[in-house]
Parts: structure tokens; C-alpha cells; sequence
């Protein structure tokens, strides 16, 4: 270990200046070394010979140490110097003078090149700066990645050498601030390297210097994190952008929206949700691959229609969700309008022209909800009002909307016990001839009997049936007890028709035959006795398949009905290629049959075609004689309605039957088995 103070042998530095170690510097324009004590209390210049002072310049900037035979104020004395150049036109360090000189110089040099060969081999960069921002050190690593020498660069600027000029001021100043602090700091700084642009990650730390005049220096030690960044922009880029569009994810517009909602002084905005209209139908139809190209086309489409402050984001699937930046209402419903009208124009895919309209739900801040949730939870809500109201069209939330989802919330949970705990009932009623009063055949129609809320009639839950897919357990119980009855009353020797209604939503279900065959043997019917009513929305969702069921029930022998005729799109020649048995003409044309020219027109031009195309005719709602009267005038052969019977109970109908002589003659057996 070496201990200074003992080997001390000459007192000569400590009686001129104070200390053993005094400062030394020499400059280019001078061979005086400048020697002074601590706080420049003496000082003292002596002359070197050209060579001295030549092999003082020849130190680096790398600390190292030289060994001189000088005189000082006459004495001569053998001045060990420790230290490096410190400038451009300066070197400096402490001179000292040592009993065991050599062998001291040698170890301190040692440890010195081993301090050097650590700043100068770690895998970092190193740049030792000056408080005036001038660099001392530039290790090995800083030579290879910048392409430029120590040599070059010490002494001169570090900021103006190496950080691009927009940093530069804001470096400057926290640089400056740092020395005054003195704490430890990491930053990021891009570089100009011989690879381009790099990002460096620097710990800064302030060292006091060691040798020479007492003075602060930044150690910057930094590594290039430049890869590490790119993998992490790209991991967050994973998180928040969707794979398919490109566009941003759930999560990147989540965090959008609660950044907008929980600002200072949030700003009002809009939400759009929108879904794509029957887009399960081109995925099933021309596969999933044509279904991602159409969702890409579309977001595409999508964006053309917003302005650059939007953010559009793919929730999934086939729903998207739009902030618009505005806190007009108008001009987020505007948005709307220039979605809506350009998804009135098809997309080319490869495979075919798809047309897909959309549904979208609006809801504004702070109006409609007061964070992310809430927000998100009212453009839904209002976007499956939009669905529910016939799709290709927006509506805008209203509190009133949750009504409604609530209420589907009750059907989901009830409707999913009420048919376990055989909670639904066939009502039936009948339908007669209009010349004979006879009794053709009855009309099932369901019922719901709940506990609580007590008679639910159909068009409370139907809808929501076929929307959720309850509507294939519930059709088939239908099937099953319209049969089972049929069969009762066959066994009572009363062979009674009964007509069951089957939604477009049910014709998709694959084992609709099937389950029809097995009702009816197992009741040990013939299918002729359950007629099937189908609405004409049934032809417009898929006509192949209905076209193809139609003619499967018939050669089962069940007739098959084209129920609530008039309002749906049928044209004359799509009726034409249909195998039906019946048309059953809406109840809306009847109200005012006997009163309004203009539905007396359409009507009878309804039964020339039924005649034309040989279907028998069906007129329902019938409620007042002289709409009866009416319609057998023009040639209608059956009705239902009101003025005959409304749907009855089982036993109200058993009931009704015998004693209504004056309204039914008699039970017509036709087609029986
Ligand atoms: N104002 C008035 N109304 C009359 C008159 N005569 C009959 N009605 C009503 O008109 C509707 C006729 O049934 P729909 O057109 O098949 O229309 C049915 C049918 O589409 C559907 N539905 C009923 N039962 C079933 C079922 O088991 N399965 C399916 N899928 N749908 C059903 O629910 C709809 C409504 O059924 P309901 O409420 O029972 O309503 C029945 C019936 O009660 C009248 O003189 N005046």
C-alpha cells in the first residue's frame, strides 16, 4: 500500500507551496511548468528544456506520468508528473516528488493504466466532458461508433459535435443544470454515428477530477439502446395495433378515450360504434378469407370518411369504433351520413361485389357517459337500436335505450328457464270459410305464461328469440305440441288442421325436416294435418333454401302458407316459381277494406294474383261483417279474425267449438289422414 506521507524525503514542495502534490501545467506557447499550491496560494514557473517540455506535451489525454530532474528556486529536485492534456493547447496534473520515486511512479502509473484500459476497453461509451462542455475523454467504443479519433475531438464541444441541433440548447441547459445538481441522471439522446442516427442511453454521474486543478467532470457512460427501442416500439405496436387493418386495437383507442375523458378540461367529443350488416353472412358464404379482405376494404373505406383528428380503431370481428374529434353533435352524425353513404357503393373482392351496409350506435361526451365504460356501453346500446331499426342507419343514445336493453337482458335470462319450466302455451284459432262458416283449420300462436309478469304475447319475445337463437328450441317445441295436438284430436276422431308459424331464422336451422318428420310420426299423423306459415321475409333472406324447404314440407304433405302477403318484396315472377298452397293476405290491407278505395284496389289485385298463380286466399284480421261481406264479394275463400274467434286456449277453444252453431256449421275433414 502506498503511503505517502512516510516517504516523503524532501520537504522542498511542501516549504514552496503548502502541499507535496502541488498543481502543474504547461502550456503550448510556453516551457514554463507552471507549478501552484491549493487555491493558487504560490506559485512558481520553471524553465524546461525544449526537450522536457516536449516529452510534458506528449502526454495524452489518457492520464500517465513522466519523471523530470528540474530545479526549483535554484534546488535541484526530480519532479514526478502525473497527468494528461487537458486541452488542445493545455496539460496538467500533480506533481509530486517521492524517496522510492520509481518504483511509487510505477505503481501509481499502473494503476492509472489499468483505470485507462477500463474507460477505454468497457462495452460502453465513454466521454468524459468539462463543466464548459469540452470533452476530456473519448473512449475506444466512442472512436468506433462516431468514426472520429480522440485526438480530434478532445478539447473541442461535445454537444456541437455530436447532438443535432434541435437538442442542442435543451442539452446544453440541462448539462449545465446537471454540474450545478451534481446528481446522477439518465437520458436518451440520439447520435450522428457512422451507422446513422443511434439511440444512446447515457448515465451521467459527476466525478471530481483526481489530478491537476480541482474541477467537476460529467462521466457520460452510454449504451446504444437503439434495437432495444425498435423491439419495444414494436411490442407496443403488437399491443395496440389490430393485425388485419393496421388500424389501432381496442386497446390503443381505450386508452385514447380515457386520456380525453380524465384531461384537466376535457374536450367534448363523439363515439361512433359501428358494426357491418349481415357480414356473418359473407364470411359463411365466400369464406373467412373474403370476409378479412372485405373488413380490410372497409376500414380503408372507413377512414376516407374522417378527418385526420379522428381515431378509427377495429374493436374485432366485424365492429369498429370511431372518436371523432368534435363536440358537435351534428358533425359526428355528419360523419355518420358520409359512412352510411359510402357504404352504400359495393367492395370488389376477389371472389365477388359485396355490398355491406352498416349499423352504428352515436354517443357523446360528456352527455352519454362520463368515462370510458359508460361511453362505450351507450354508443353500443345505440348502435343495436340502429340494428334493431332495420340497420343501414346510426341513431343517437338515449337514455330511454337502456329500457330496451334491459328488457333483453330479462328475456335472455327468463326465456332460457320459462321453456325448462314449461312456461309457453299454443293458443289456437281457427280459420273459416267465408261461404260456409266451416271451420278450415287453426292457426297456432304462441303464448307466454310468466309467473310473475303473467300473458307475454309473441311480439314481446319472437324477435328476441330469433335474434339469440332461442328461437330453434322454442320452434321446436311448437312443432312438437301443434303435433301432439293434432294427433290428440285425431284420436278423437276430430281431424282439425293446425298451422304453425316458422321464422326465416328457423328455415336455417339444418335438421328443420327432420325435426317436422319425427313430430309427426311420433303423433302418428300424416304431415297433411300441420300446415306451415312462412313470412315473406323468409324468401328475401336466402330464396334457394326456402324454395327448397317449401317444396320438401309439401311432398311431406304439409301445406305451406306465404303468411302477412303484401308487405314484404315478393315480385310476381319470384311468387310464380314458388311451390306454395296459400297466400295470406296482411291484416294492415283489411282495416279499411270496405271504406277505402285504394285497399280495395290493392286487394283485389292481390287475389288476381293468388288466382292466377291457383293459391287459395287467406284474409286475417277479419273484424266487422262488413269486412267479411266484402271479401267473399271479391272472391276470398277463408278468413280469421276477430269477428269469428280470437286465439283461444286449448279449452277455450275445445269449449267454443260445440256451441257455435250460429258461426260454425260444421269441422271440415279435407286432406285427412
Ligand atoms: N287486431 C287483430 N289481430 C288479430 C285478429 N285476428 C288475429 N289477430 C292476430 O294477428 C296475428 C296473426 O299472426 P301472424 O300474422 O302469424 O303473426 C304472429 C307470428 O308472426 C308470430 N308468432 C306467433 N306464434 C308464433 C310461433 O309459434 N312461432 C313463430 N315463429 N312466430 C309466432 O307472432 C305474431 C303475432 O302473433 P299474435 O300476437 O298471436 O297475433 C296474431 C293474432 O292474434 C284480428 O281480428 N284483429
Amino acid at each position: 500500500m502506498l503511503n505517502i506521507e512516510e516517504d516523503i524525503d524532501n520537504p522542498q514542495l511542501f516549504t514552496h507551496f503548502g502541499t507535496n502534490s502541488p498543481y502543474w501545467k504547461i502550456t503550448t506557447d510556453s516551457d514554463a511548468l507552471n507549478l501552484s499550491g491549493e487555491n493558487n496560494t504560490a506559485t512558481a514557473a520553471i524553465e524546461l528544456s525544449p526537450a522536457q517540455a516536449r516529452e510534458v506535451r506528449s502526454m495524452t489525454g489518457v492520464t500517465s506520468t513522466i519523471a523530470l530532474s528540474v530545479a526549483i528556486f535554484g534546488n535541484p529536485i526530480r519532479l514526478h508528473l502525473v497527468g494528461r492534456k487537458i486541452d488542445t493547447w493545455m496539460w496538467g496534473g500533480t506533481a509530486a516528488h517521492y524517496g522510492d520515486t520509481d518504483a511509487v511512479a510505477k505503481d501509481l502509473e499502473s494503476s492509472l493504466t489499468f483505470a485507462e484500459q477500463v474507460v477505454s476497453e468497457v462495452n460502453s461509451l465513454v466521454i468524459i466532458i468539462d463543466s464548459a462542455g469540452k470533452i476530456k475523454r473519448f473512449n475506444r467504443l466512442c472512436e468506433e461508433v462516431t468514426g472520429v479519433l480522440e485526438s480530434d475531438v478532445v478539447g473541442k464541444n461535445a454537444l456541437d459535435l455530436f447532438v443535432n441541433e434541435t437538442q442542442r440548447e435543451e442539452t446544453r441547459s440541462s448539462v449545465s443544470d446537471f454540474f450545478r445538481q451534481a446528481k446522477t441522471y439518465e437520458t436518451m439522446r440520439p447520435i450522428n454515428t457512422n451507422k446513422g442516427v443511434r439511440i444512446i442511453k447515457w448515465r451521467n454521474t459527476i466525478i471530481e477530477s483526481g489530478s491537476g486543478v480541482p474541477e467537476k467532470y460529467l462521466v457520460c457512460s452510454g449504451t446504444d439502446v437503439t434495437e432495444e427501442l425498435r423491439a419495444q416500439e414494436q411490442l407496443v405496436e403488437m399491443a395496440t395495433t389490430d393485425a388485419l387493418t393496421g388500424l389501432p386495437n381496442r386497446n390503443a383507442i381505450e386508452e385514447k378515450i380515457t386520456a380525453a375523458v380524465t384531461a384537466p378540461n376535457p374536450n367534448a367529443f363523439g363515439l361512433l360504434f359501428l358494426d357491418l350488416d349481415n357480414f356473418k353472412k359473407v364470411n359463411d358464404h365466400y369464406g373467412h378469407l373474403t370476409g378479412d379482405t372485405l373488413i380490410k376494404e372497409v376500414s380503408v373505406a372507413l377512414r376516407t370518411c374522417l378527418t385526420e383528428n379522428d381515431v378509427i380503431a377495429r374493436l374485432g370481428g366485424d365492429e369498429f369504433l370511431i372518436m371523432v374529434a368534435t363536440g358537435s353533435q351534428e358533425k359526428v352524425e355528419a360523419t355518420a351520413h358520409r359512412i352510411l353513404e359510402r357504404m352504400k357503393q359495393p367492395f370488389q373482392l376477389t371472389r365477388a361485389e359485396v355490398y355491406s351496409g352498416c349499423s352504428m350506435g352515436i354517443a357523446m361526451f360528456p352527455e352519454h357517459g362520463a368515462n370510458l365504460e359508460e361511453l362505450i356501453r351507450s354508443a353500443d346500446t345505440a348502435m343495436y337500436v340502429a340494428k334493431d331499426e332495420g340497420k343501414r342507419t346510426f341513431c343517437v343514445f338515449s337514455p330511454k335505450m337502456n329500457e330496451k336493453i334491459s328488457e333483453y337482458v330479462w328475456l335472455d335470462t327468463n326465456m332460457r328457464n320459462a321453456l325448462a319450466e314449461n312456461q309457453f302455451e299454443l293458443y289456437y284459432q281457427p280459420k273459416v270459410s267465408l261461404l260456409t262458416g266451416e271451420i278450415d283449420s287453426v292457426e297456432a300462436l304462441i303464448r307466454w305464461n310468466h309467473p310473475k309478469r303473467g300473458l307475454i304475447m309473441p311480439g314481446a319475445f319472437i324477435p328476441y328469440a330469433e335474434e339469440s337463437g332461442l328461437i330453434v328450441p322454442l320452434g321446436r317445441w311448437v312443432m312438437e305440441t301443434a303435433a301432439k295436438q293434432a294427433g290428440a284430436w285425431k284420436k278423437q276422431g276430430l281431424n282439425l288442421r293446425i298451422a304453425i308459424n316458422i321464422s326465416a331464422r328457423q328455415l336455417r336451422i339444418p335438421t328443420i325436416i327432420e325435426d317436422f318428420t319425427r313430430a309427426i310420426l311420433s303423433n302418428d299423423l300424416s304431415p297433411s294435418m300441420v300446415d306451415i306459415e312462412l313470412t315473406e321475409s323468409c324468401l328475401a333472406e336466402d330464396e334457394r333454401l326456402a324454395h327448397r324447404l317449401i317444396r320438401m314440407f309439401r311432398e311431406l304433405g304439409a301445406e305451406v302458407h306465404l303468411d302477412d302477403f303484401g308487405t314484404g318484396y315478393s315480385s310476381l315472377s319470384q311468387l310464380a316459381r314458388l311451390p306454395l298452397d296459400v297466400l295470406k293476405l296482411d291484416g294492415s290491407f283489411i282495416k279499411s277494406i270496405h271504406t277505402d278505395a285504394k285497399a280495395q284496389a290493392l286487394v283485389r289485385s292481390m287475389v288476381a294474383v293468388g288466382n292466377a298463380l291457383n293459391l287459395k286466399i287467406v284474409a286475417e284480421c277479419i273484424e266487422t261483417p262488413e269486412q267479411a261481406d266484402f271479401l267473399r264479394n271479391i272472391g276470398i275463400d277463408y278468413a280469421q279474425g276477430f269477428l269469428f274467434a280470437k286465439p283461444m286456449k286449448l279449452s277455450d277453444l275445445m269449449a267454443w267449438m260445440p256451441a257455435s252453431s250460429n258461426k260454425v256449421v260444421r269441422i271440415v275433414t279435407k286432406r285427412a289422414s
